[in-house]
């Protein structure tokens, strides 16, 4: 095993869904289970958990690898672990059709090997051949697309594991069961329980894979915002969806999950998250020092303001994460929440409104990006801002019944948190993007003085 990780570790350095971007991984193996696999192929099937210490606290992955001879692989070397013992290849699960059919049958039909189980939910698929491939983007996990005749599916693994069920599972197949149209429709999971390794008397269990069903010939709305704003045209009608569509889905989820009045500890947790993102922000992008003063002031302004009460929200929601459907309109992806936010904050109830904050800061990432990639004056882009942002907020408040605009600098401080999350995210993954949020901190810090 200790060759099969030294293989893993610089492969695993090199995925974009890798989390310690610039660090040499620390692996130890944590777990492997040995998958059935319906295809017809001389080759195993295993998932391995492994974690991940190159960064505190370590962080658990989940490698998916298909075992074949050699002489047997004809696939692209990017998708090759490595060849740990002589004349067999370890190829990434994903791109290997033994691993794909194992997974399409445990999310379609259930079932599973001992410690890992397929749980289908909602309305049961046709069971007709499927073709599955490897969706390409920037993305955070690795989600196959099943084409089917008639049903289709994308399966995301999730890549960093965490303990208990995903809250993007939980909050999108609670919606989906709800008959929400603002979510795709759920299919399937895939957990695995292994011995606690903290209680060897208990169990651990967490999430691998999602199954939803797949809208195809669909483009998100960041696509269709910048084509957009490039040429100058109105987004109001599609940013008001949005609103009513995000409106929609929390008063659907304060229906699903409990919700509750922000308390002094809600409010003093909620502060802290603030600050240490913050403090993040200020180590590892040296102009935030200079503001980080003026956003601290603007966290304990709103932190003794007023505040609507918690609910789960989807909370790392932006234009990346909406799919505009023809006829039908916006559908919500991704309920995970923030990547680099702890998981046990994740699940817990929160404001609605860092959702609304976060299209917020989408969209002047839309004009940003322009400014960035193709030069454009940020004053010549400033009226599509202004109006698709209030068509956002207006759609927000007619669905919702509540004025957004009346949060003040609650929103404002959102925006903030956002933005200086965004600073952190793009210094680790694009650092020439950084001065998209970091503009955006400064114009907060400027509309904020109206609140004085
Ligand atoms: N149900 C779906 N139908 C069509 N495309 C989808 C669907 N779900 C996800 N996608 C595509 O996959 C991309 C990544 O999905 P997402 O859930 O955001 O993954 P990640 O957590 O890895 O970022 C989306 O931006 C979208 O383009
Ligand atoms: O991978 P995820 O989709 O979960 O989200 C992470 O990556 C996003 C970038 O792909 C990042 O979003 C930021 O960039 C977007 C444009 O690419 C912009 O629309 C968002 O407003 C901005 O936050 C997201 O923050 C991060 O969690």
């Amino acid at each position: 095993m200790d060759s099969m990780l030294a293989f893993l570790a610089p492969w695993m350095s090199r995925q974009r869904w890798y989390g310690g971007k610039g660090r040499e991984p620390s692996l130890r193996l944590e777990a492997t289970w040995e998958l059935a696999s319906p295809a017809p192929a001389e080759a195993r099937v295993l998932v391995h958990l492994v974690a991940d210490e190159a960064t505190l606290p370590a962080v658990t992955y989940q490698i998916p690898v298909v075992e074949r001879e050699t002489a047997a692989v004809d696939i692209d070397s990017e998708h090759v672990i490595g060849s740990p013992v002589p004349g067999t290849t370890l190829i990434d699960g994903p791109f290997d059709p033994a691993f794909t059919a194992a997974l399409e049958a445990l999310i379609t039909r259930g079932g599973g090997e001992a410690g890992i189980e397929g749980t289908p939910i909602g309305e049961a698929v046709h069971a007709e051949p499927r073709t599955a491939s490897v969706l390409a983007g920037e993305q955070s996990n690795t989600s196959i697309v099943y084409r089917g005749e008639r049903d289709s599916m994308i399966c995301k693994v999730y890549r960093q594991v965490h303990a208990g069920l995903s809250p993007d599972i939980e909050l999108s197949a609670a919606l989906s069961a709800a008959g929400s149209i603002y979510v795709p429709r759920a299919i399937g999971f895939v957990s695995a329980t292994r011995a606690d390794p903290r209680d060897p008397a208990g169990t651990w269990s967490g999430s691998l894979a999602f199954g939803q069903e797949f809208l195809a010939d669909v483009e998100d709305a960041w696509r269709v915002a910048l084509r957009a704003a490039a040429e100058d045209r109105d987004f109001t009608a599609e940013a008001r969806s949005l609103g009513n569509a995000t409106a929609d889905v929390h008063r659907t989820l304060a229906e699903l999950f409990p919700t509750r009045p922000a308390g002094p500890d809600d409010r003093a947790a909620v502060f802290r998250a603030w600050e240490r993102r913050l403090s993040i922000a200020v180590a590892e992008v040296t102009p935030m020092a200079d503001l980080a003063d003026a956003v601290h002031d603007i966290y304990d302004a709103a932190g003794r303001g007023p505040w609507p009460s918690l609910q789960r929200i989807h909370g790392d929601l932006h234009l990346g994460q909406v799919l505009e459907v023809a006829d039908h309109g916006c559908v919500l992806l991704d309920f995970e929440g923030e990547p680099m936010r702890p998981m046990r904050e994740r699940t817990e109830p929160d404001l609605a409104l860092r959702d609304v904050a976060g299209v917020l800061r989408s969209l002047d990432y839309v004009v940003g990006s322009l400014r960035v990639e193709d030069g454009r004056s940020p004053e010549g882009m400033q009226s599509w801002a202004r109006h698709t942002r209030r068509a956002f907020l207006d759609g927000y408040s007619a669905a919702s019944g509540a004025d957004v605009e009346q949060a003040g600098l609650l929103l404002v401080a959102l925006e903030l948190d956002k933005a200086v999350y965004e600073c952190i995210y793009e210094a680790r993954n694009r650092p020439e993007w950084l001065g998209i949020p970091f503009g955006g901190v400064e114009r907060l810090l400027a509309r904020a003085a109206r609140f004085a």
